[in-house]
């Protein structure tokens, strides 16, 4: 914001702005005010010090890549092998077994944190694997633990679960429905070996274990860890910045070594555990909350220079519809410790914000609804910011018309919502009848069964998709205008006309734009400015501050 502090021109609009936006906080006020009477002349656009930056040529951008949703699967770490190995030693001939057991996989985490706004670094990555635990060792040496992983996501990410393979889930499972078989049972355990279960001493021959009597099956084992995952299916709205990482999914145990199958009837076992396979969720990840605010607008109208005058956002602009093709994020430093804040507020947590996100949406034409121009993507994303700037552009023809226009717009697309969340909900689920009493052996164990020998309720794991996640209506959200282009000539009538129309607004004498009933009922004001200038700009944080803490 450095180009803000220069010699200030007084704004275009003094006659028609009200003396006070009637601001529900304190602004700090600024260290360094100069007594000196500040120079009347405006410079013209080109030689602003600050012109390069605010009215950049079209090729001067930095590209934000950005995504709101991902799929992703997490597999925790496999545990590594239990080790075969004997002691050996001079004069010992046949030393007693020292096999170390193998060390468990590595954890997935995830944590919320303030800075990220945007999943793209999830979005470009399928499949997230934890390490997996390295084999036991002679000596009795253990394995060591595979790596973990931290998942870092924005806050306001909700996280839901899509599918899930548990292979210490579907073993219990199995074993449960066998209990009753107790023929089936010993057959599984005793005086067989299963090759995936065992880790066979490397010396010894196969005709061995055609004779060896192998001990029963140990039973999978959990970590400790598995208690602090959340319960299954996976539902998590992280809309706070996390102190710490949260476990999603606990890395398999290792195998045991051969000290743990000494018998007095073998004392030598030439055997060891392999380690449990671990853990895979496939997770749908989700921006809840874009930002804190949002600019809507039409094509051109001057967004993604405002969001640069506020921010140091190097978005692209360019004297055309659609320049911005995907939400530009900025974010507005309200306090970089280096002096007073500029606006002093404390968030409902008590914790002072120091900074607002900004979205710059791409731009809606009339139809947006209907999937019309770069339609409905980016009106999903009007409804994640918390507080809307309507942009319009005031050299554009008539403001009240095109304020008109895009609530228009916003409240067709909520009309859509609406309606299909409630279709969503009724074909969630698709019911099968199963043929005839027969009583089916499949496994419960992967969430698609629900009951035996009668209905079955099937969710296909795989093509599952999750329904819309539910949002606050658009009407809702506090709002104001930001008239920009104020600097073009002749467009103090069409200012005057907008701030009448949002004086009415406010006062109830005219119909909401979005003709909803739930509307937000606040003061609504236009704020004049001239972005490529970056005049007027500077009361934007602390309206919008007032509007996000009310
Ligand atoms: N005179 C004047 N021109 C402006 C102002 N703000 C933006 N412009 C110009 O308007 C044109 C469009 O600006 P952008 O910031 O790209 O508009 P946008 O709303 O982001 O456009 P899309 O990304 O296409 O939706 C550019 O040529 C800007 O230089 C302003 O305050 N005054
Ligand atoms: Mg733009």
């Amino acid at each position: 914001m450095a180009h803000l502090q220069g010699p200030r021109i007084p704004f275009l609009y003094l006659c028609l702005a009200p003396p006070r936006l009637g601001r529900p906080l304190r602004l700090c006020s600024r260290r360094h005010q100069s007594t000196e009477p500040t120079p009347q002349v405006q410079p013209p656009i080109g030689t602003l010090s600050h012109a390069s930056h605010l009215s950049p040529p079209p090729t001067d951008y930095g590209r934000t890549i950005f995504a709101d949703k991902a799929t992703v699967t997490l597999s925790a770490g496999s545990g590594g092998h239990g080790c075969v190995s004997f002691l050996r030693e001079k004069y010992i001939e046949a030393g007693p077994a020292n096999g170390g057991d193998g060390g468990s996989g590595g954890s997935i985490y995830i944590q919320a944190v303030r800075g990220e706004t945007s999943l793209h670094k999830l979005a470009r990555r399928s499949h997230l694997r934890a390490g997996r635990g390295k084999n036991g060792q002679g000596k009795s040496k253990g394995g060591t633990r595979g790596e973990d992983v931290l998942v870092q996501v924005p806050a306001g990410t909700v996280v839901r679960e899509v599918s899930r393979h548990d292979p210490i889930a579907e073993e219990e499972e199995t074993r449960r429905l066998e209990e009753g078989s107790e023929e089936i049972a010993n057959s599984e355990t005793r005086g067989t070996w299963r090759r995936d279960k065992w880790v066979l001493y490397p010396a010894s021959m196969p005709s061995e274990y055609a004779t060896a009597e192998f001990p029963p099956l140990p039973r999978p084992r959990k970590s400790n860890l598995m208690m602090a995952q959340p319960e299954p299916p996976i539902a998590l709205d992280l809309s706070e910045p996390m102190e710490k990482p949260m476990l999603l999914a606990a890395g398999a145990m290792g195998g045991l070594g051969n000290p743990h199958f000494v018998t007095s009837a073998n004392r030598r076992p030439k055997f060891a555990t392999r380690g449990e396979a671990g853990m895979s969720v496939t997770v749908e990840l989700e921006l809840k909350l874009l930002a804190d605010m949002g600019f809507v607008g039409m094509p051109n109208a001057g967004k993604s220079t405002l969001l640069r005058a506020l921010s140091r956002s190097r978005a692209r602009v360019g004297d055309w519809a659609f320049t911005t093709l995907q939400p530009n994020m900025g974010t507005l430093v309200l306090d970089n410790s280096r002096g007073r804040p500029q606006v002093q507020v404390n968030r409902a947590s008590g914790e002072p914000r120091t900074q607002i996100s900004i979205a710059d949406i791409p731009g809606l034409i009339p139809d947006a609804h209907l999937d019309k121009g770069l339609g409905l993507g980016f009106l999903r994303h009007v409804e994640r910011a918390q507080v809307l700037a309507f942009v319009i552009d005031l050299s554009a023809g008539d403001a009240v018309e095109a304020l008109n226009t895009l609530w228009k717009e916003l409240g067709e697309f909520e009309t859509l919502r609406g309606m299909e969340t409630n279709m969503q909900t009724e074909t969630r689920v698709v019911e099968w009848k199963a043929f005839g009493n027969s009583t089916s052996s499949a496994s419960a164990c992967d969430g698609t069964l629900a009951k035996r020998d009668e209905n079955i309720i099937i969710e296909p794991s795989g093509s599952k998709s999750l329904s819309a996640l539910p949002m606050a209506p658009i009407s809702s959200k506090p709002w104001f205008v930001v008239a920009t282009k104020a600097d073009v000539e002749d467009t103090q009538a069409n200012f005057a006309k907008l701030q009448a129309y949002l004086t009415a607004l406010t006062r109830g004498t005219v119909d909401h734009p979005s003709k909803k009933k739930n509307s937000w009922k606040g003061r609504l004001v236009a704020i004049p400015v001239s972005a490529i200038r970056g005049e007027g700009v500077e009361r934007i944080p602390e309206w919008t501050v007032g509007l996000l803490d009310d």
